[in-house]
Order: structure tokens, then C-alpha cells, then sequence
């Protein structure tokens, strides 16, 4: 029995309808399925084998489902990726805000690395009518470019909203550290 080898774990991760599964059938089959949505149920596997080079990797990709009810198992899939797809629909404003959110989780929970790259989807929707989007370009563009950015280092890039908000969320980060340090232990 031959055992599939995985070179790279990718993970899909966003907002429920938002475009994930789409994504990856047109990566993976180059097709668009039209007809009723279907959501996914848990997270669904699919192994991709790409030439870089000379050298053929396996990226195995898990396309995980959207709807909060799993949103506990969703660790799981992203432990150990080497890239996260964390996706969202600009003519839909809340899913920008999940995006945010598992954006922090894989900053909060990465061990191994992962690169964060956020995807907006139903670009067609936006090119036919411009009224439908919600989230503003330079908002998006602004979150993305801090992202390689290690959360020390964003706020040192002035300017942007984005940048400020990450500042504040990891100082108030520490004062929670210190605090907790503070109250069990009287040497911190
Ligand atoms: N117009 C348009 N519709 C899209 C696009 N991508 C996906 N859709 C539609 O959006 C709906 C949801 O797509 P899915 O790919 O199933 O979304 P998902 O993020 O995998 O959803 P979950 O499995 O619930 O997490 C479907 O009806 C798709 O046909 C796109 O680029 N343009």
C-alpha cells in the first residue's frame, strides 16, 4: 500500500460561503461549479502536486468549513501548515472581520511558521457593480501589508489604522501577561 507523502500543508480558512471550496476546485480541477451552495461539513482534503523547478511538492490542502459550528476544530487544520489562505467576500463586510479573526488565531497559535496570505473572492461581484463592496480597498490592502510583519514590529511603519490597532492589541496583550504574572507570583 503506497502511503501519500505531504510536502506542505495548506490551510483554507474564512467566513462560511465566502468562496474556500470554489478556490480550490479551480485550483486543483480548473472549474467553477454553478448551482446550489453547498456548505462544507467539517473540512475536506485534497493533495495537489506542483511542479517548482525541477521539483515536484505535494501541497495538501484542507479546505475547512466556514460555519462557527466548527470553529473548535479548525486548530486541527491549521496546526502545522505551512501556509494559511484566509479568505473573504468584499461585498460582505463580517466576513472581513472572521478573516481578522483567524488571522490572530494563526499569529496567536503559530509554531512552525506559517505564512498568512488573505484572498478576497467574488471579485466579478465587485467588477459588475461597485455599490456591492463593503470593505474599501486601501483597508484591506492595509491589514494584508502588515501581515508579514511580526506583531513587534508593525507599529514602527506609521501611518495606518491597521498598524496602530495591532500596536494596541499587543500592548494590552502584555498588560494582561503582567497582570496574570503579577497575581500568583510577587518577584514579577
Ligand atoms: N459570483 C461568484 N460567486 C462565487 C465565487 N466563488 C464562490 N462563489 C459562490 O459562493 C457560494 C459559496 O461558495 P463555496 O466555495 O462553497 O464557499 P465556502 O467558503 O467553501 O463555504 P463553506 O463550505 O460554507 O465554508 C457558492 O454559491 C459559489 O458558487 C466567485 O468568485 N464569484
Amino acid at each position: 500500500m503506497s502511503v501519500l507523502r505531504v510536502d506542505a500543508k495548506v490551510v483554507m480558512l474564512g467566513k462560511e460561503s465566502v468562496g474556500k471550496t470554489s478556490l480550490v476546485e479551480r485550483y486543483v480541477y480548473h472549474r467553477f461549479s454553478v448551482g446550489p451552495y453547498q456548505n462544507t461539513i467539517g473540512a475536506a482534503f485534497i493533495a495537489k502536486p506542483t511542479k517548482v523547478g525541477e521539483t515536484v511538492i505535494t501541497l495538501g490542502i484542507w479546505d475547512t468549513a466556514g460555519s462557527e459550528r466548527y470553529q473548535a476544530m479548525s486548530r486541527i487544520y491549521y496546526r502545522g501548515a505551512k501556509a494559511a489562505i484566509v479568505c473573504y467576500d468584499p461585498t460582505d463586510s463580517s466576513s472581513f472581520q472572521r478573516a481578522q479573526f483567524w488571522v490572530k488565531q494563526l499569529q496567536d497559535y503559530d509554531e512552525t511558521g506559517c505564512r498568512i496570505y488573505l484572498c478576497a473572492t467574488k471579485k466579478d461581484l465587485i467588477d459588475e457593480d461597485r455599490t456591492l463592496r463593503q470593505i474599501d480597498y486601501h483597508d484591506a490592502q492595509d491589514f494584508a501589508e502588515a501581515l508579514p510583519l511580526k506583531p513587534g514590529e508593525a507599529w514602527w511603519k506609521k501611518g495606518e489604522r491597521w498598524r496602530w490597532r495591532w500596536r494596541e492589541e499587543e500592548e494590552e496583550k502584555e498588560r494582561k501577561r503582567r497582570e496574570i504574572c503579577c497575581e500568583g507570583d510577587e518577584m514579577c
